[in-house]
Formats: structure tokens, C-alpha cells, sequence
């Protein structure tokens, strides 16, 4: 790269991460046209993408602050850092699991408000908490929903601590149903979980499909004083249902990570202030994840953990590379080499890869090559109709 490329980050990303950015590039807050992004939770929905921008890398799972389809017709991709937080995660989800079932928060609210009983304050407490008094978890039902990263993490340790785990995924990798528990009863029918769990813990993306999932029909169907766990976005959950489901003591306790004004008036409650990911390590992970990956592409066009184009890589020997991103139709890759043919250029090395309705190519160009050889060829690339974006690498 003969000038900086410029990454521009829309959060705080650990030091940790950023320093791995070599001499070849420049980071800058405020710039305007930035190669590459790196942000956590930024909203990006109401953002222009800069017309550089060829990557935007989330550390972090989620990716619902990034207008996904916008990114792809523009031929951006975009990362995120798959499992980087998760531990993170697990641990505040078994945190918040036995201290809501123990009741500690409730009571830790109520003794502070002793504060000025003065020597009478230990004698209180032995008459109050009786007003506290939780249940153990161990020998109850955890159902989870969504066996990835986090959920594959929760249930086993759930396991360990002795619940009896039910887990819904009708998408679950393989990797994870490898890493999953033989303990851990895998159901094909969510209404199993919510008839059977007394505490249940969702560990699915906010998309479509899920927003709302939990709602007034599916809170009928629940034990009654059952627990609810939410760790994965605020709109997973109907506000006014739950609001209602809670008054009823349908639900016990709705303990999430993503508080809003609603939610931090609603009776047996625990808001938490999204912190999830938020421990040093988790931060470190998902920072270093991500600029490794945005790097790699900006550097070779190599792919990995994208959540809108197919992961692709060919090992990069310092030939001079062509990336294409197109539709995935029929004879691009015959066009491509064609144009490739009459501007005289011969393909070394070569991968095609797709995901949904688009594909991605890499090619090697061999021999001794000259700016002069490609005037000219990225706008002919254009010109195929399906086309989405070119780029030289050299
Ligand atoms: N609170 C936090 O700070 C925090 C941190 C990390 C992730 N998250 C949230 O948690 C979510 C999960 O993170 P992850 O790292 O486990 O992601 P992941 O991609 O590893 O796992 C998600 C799982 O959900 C499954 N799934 C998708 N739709 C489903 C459905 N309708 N029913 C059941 N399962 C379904 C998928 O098959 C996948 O196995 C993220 O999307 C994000 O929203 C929150
Ligand atoms: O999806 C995620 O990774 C989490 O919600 C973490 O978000 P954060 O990076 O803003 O803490």
C-alpha cells in the first residue's frame, strides 16, 4: 500500500486491538472518507456510507446497528468477531441466573435503605430477610433458546450447576452441536421450552423474525413465576406484554441487559446496563478480532467472519490481486476472465465463492505486471451487468 489507509471507529475499541494497525495506516476519529470502520454498538442505520469505505469490522456478535442490505449493494463487508465475547457473556447470564433466583438484588436494595437505623441495623436484617428468601437453581429447568456462541456456553455450564437444561435451535452449526452437553436435551418445538422451563435465557440475533418473539401468546403458554433472561436485544421482547405478564407474576423476573424507559419501571425487573461484553478480556478479544480481519481484507481481500459476503481466501504470494463482488448469476466468472483476456492478463491463482444472491472472487494476476496493464480494466468490470464493486490489489 503506497498511502495510509485510513480506519475510523465509531466506539471505544481497546487499545489492545487498534495497536495492531501498522505504519500503513492512519486512524482517525474524525475523518470523513475512512477505508475501514471499527465499532461495538454505534448505530449506523442513519449513516452515509463514505464512498472509500470498503469495510466495516464489529467487535462484537450482534450486527443489527449496521444497515446490512445498504452495506451489500454498496459491495461493503462487513465483519463481526464470532464467539470473542461469549465467555463475557455466559458469566453475567449464571451471575444474574442465581443471584435474581437468590433474590440478591431485591435485597440489596431493601438493606440500604437501613442505612440510618443506626446500631439497630443488624437486628433489622435478621427480621427482614425472610422477605428474601430465593430458590436454588440446581434441579430446575433452564430453557435456552439459541444454542450458538453464549447459548452453547450457558447450557453446558448450566449442566454443571446441576439444572436440568432443554435448548432450542433449529439453526445450530455443527461445531456447536459437536461442543454441546449430551446433558443438554435438544427440542424441536420452542413451545416444549416455554411449557417446561422455570427460567429461560434467549441467545438469538434480533432479526425479522425473532423481534417480539416473547409476547403475550407465548407468556400464556409459560410456567406460572417463571424467570426471564435477556442477554440478546431489547426488542426480542414485547415491553407492554411483559410489563403485563409481570404484574400478573405470569413472569417472576425479567432481567435484561438492554433497559429502556419502559423497562426500568416495570415491577420485578433487573435492568442491567448492557454490560454483557463488557469485561477487559471480552473487549481485548473482540478488538483484536476485528481489526485482524479488516486488515486482512483491506491488505489481500481474504474473508473470514463476514455477515454479508461468503468467507474467501486464497494464500497471498504478493501477486497482484483482482476482488470482484457481484450477483450470483450465471457466466459472471466467464465474463470476468474474458475482460481479464483481452486486457492480456493471465490468472495464476483463482476462487469463487457465494453466499445467498451474491459471490465474491479473488484472482491472482501472474507475471510482471504494470499499472499501465490495468487502465481502464476496473471500469470494464464495471460494465458487467451484476457487477458490485472491483478493487486492484497490489
Ligand atoms: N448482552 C451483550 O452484551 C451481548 C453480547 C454478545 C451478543 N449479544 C447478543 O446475543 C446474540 C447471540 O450471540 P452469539 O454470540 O451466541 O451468536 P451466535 O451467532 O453464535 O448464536 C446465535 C444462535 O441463535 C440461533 N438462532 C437464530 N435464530 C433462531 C431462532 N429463531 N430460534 C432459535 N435459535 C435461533 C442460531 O442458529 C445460532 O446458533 C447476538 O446476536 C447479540 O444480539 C449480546
Ligand atoms: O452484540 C454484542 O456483541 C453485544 O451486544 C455487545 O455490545 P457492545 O460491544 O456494545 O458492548
Amino acid at each position: 500500500m503506497s498511502k495510509k489507509t485510513t480506519v475510523k471507529t465509531l466506539n471505544a475499541i481497546s487499545e489492545k486491538g487498534l495497536s495492531l494497525l501498522t505504519e500503513d495506516y492512519q486512524l482517525d476519529e474524525q475523518a470523513d472518507n475512512p477505508e475501514g470502520i471499527v465499532l461495538r454498538s454505534y448505530n449506523m442505520h442513519d449513516m452515509t456510507f463514505p464512498s472509500n469505505l470498503k469495510a466495516i469490522a464489529r467487535a462484537g456478535a450482534g450486527v443489527n446497528n449496521i444497515p446490512l442490505d445498504r452495506a451489500t449493494e454498496e459491495g461493503i463487508v462487513v465483519f463481526n468477531t464470532p464467539g470473542a465475547n461469549a465467555n463475557a457473556v455466559k458469566e453475567l447470564v449464571l451471575t444474574s441466573l442465581m443471584a435474581s433466583s437468590r433474590q440478591i438484588f431485591d435485597g440489596i436494595m431493601w438493606v440500604k435503605t437501613l442505612a440510618d437505623q443506626g446500631a439497630d441495623v443488624p437486628k433489622l436484617v435478621e427480621q427482614g430477610k425472610k422477605q428474601f428468601v430465593g430458590k436454588e437453581i440446581s434441579g430446575k429447568t433452564l430453557g435456552v433458546i439459541g444454542l450458538g456462541a453464549i447459548g452453547a456456553r450457558v447450557a453446558n455450564d448450566a449442566v454443571e450447576l446441576g439444572m436440568d437444561v432443554i435448548g432450542y435451535d433449529p439453526f445450530i452449526s455443527i461445531d456447536m452441536a459437536w461442543n454441546l452437553s449430551r446433558a443438554v436435551q435438544r427440542v424441536l418445538d420452542i413451545q416444549e421450552v416455554f411449557e417446561k422451563a422455570d427460567y429461560i435465557t434467549m441467545h438469538i440475533p434480533l432479526t425479522d423474525d425473532t423481534k417480539e418473539m416473547f409476547n403475550k401468546d407465548t407468556f400464556k403458554v409459560m410456567k406460572d413465576n417463571v424467570y426471564i433472561l435477556n442477554f440478546s436485544r431489547g426488542e426480542l421482547v414485547h415491553d407492554d406484554d411483559m410489563k403485563q405478564a409481570l404484574e400478573d407474576g405470569v413472569v417472576g423476573k425479567y432481567i435484561t441487559d438492554f433497559p429502556n424507559a419502559k423497562t426500568l419501571t416495570m415491577k420485578h425487573a433487573i435492568p442491567i446496563p448492557h454490560l454483557g461484553a463488557s469485561s477487559e478480556e471480552s473487549e481485548e478479544n473482540c478488538a483484536i478480532m476485528a481489526v485482524r480481519q479488516l486488515m486482512d481484507y483491506l491488505e489481500t481481500g481474504n474473508i473470514k467472519n463476514s455477515v454479508n459476503f461468503p468467507d474467501a481466501a486464497l494464500p497471498y504470494r504478493g501477486h497482484k490481486r483482482l476482488t470482484a463482488f457481484h450477483k450470483n448469476i450465471p457466466n459472471m466468472v466467464g465474463q470476468i476472465t474474458s475482460v481479464l483476456s483481452n486486457f492480456n492478463l493471465n490468472i495464476a491463482d483463482m476462487t469463487n465463492r457465494s453466499y445467498k444472491e451474491h459471490a465474491y472472487t479473488l484472482i491472482d494476476l501472474e507475471g510482471d505486471i504494470n499499472d499501465a496493464d490495468f487502465m481502464g480494466l476496473e471500469d470494464k468490470l464495471m460494465t458487467i451487468d451484476g457487477m458490485i464493486m472491483t478493487r486492484v490489489i497490489q
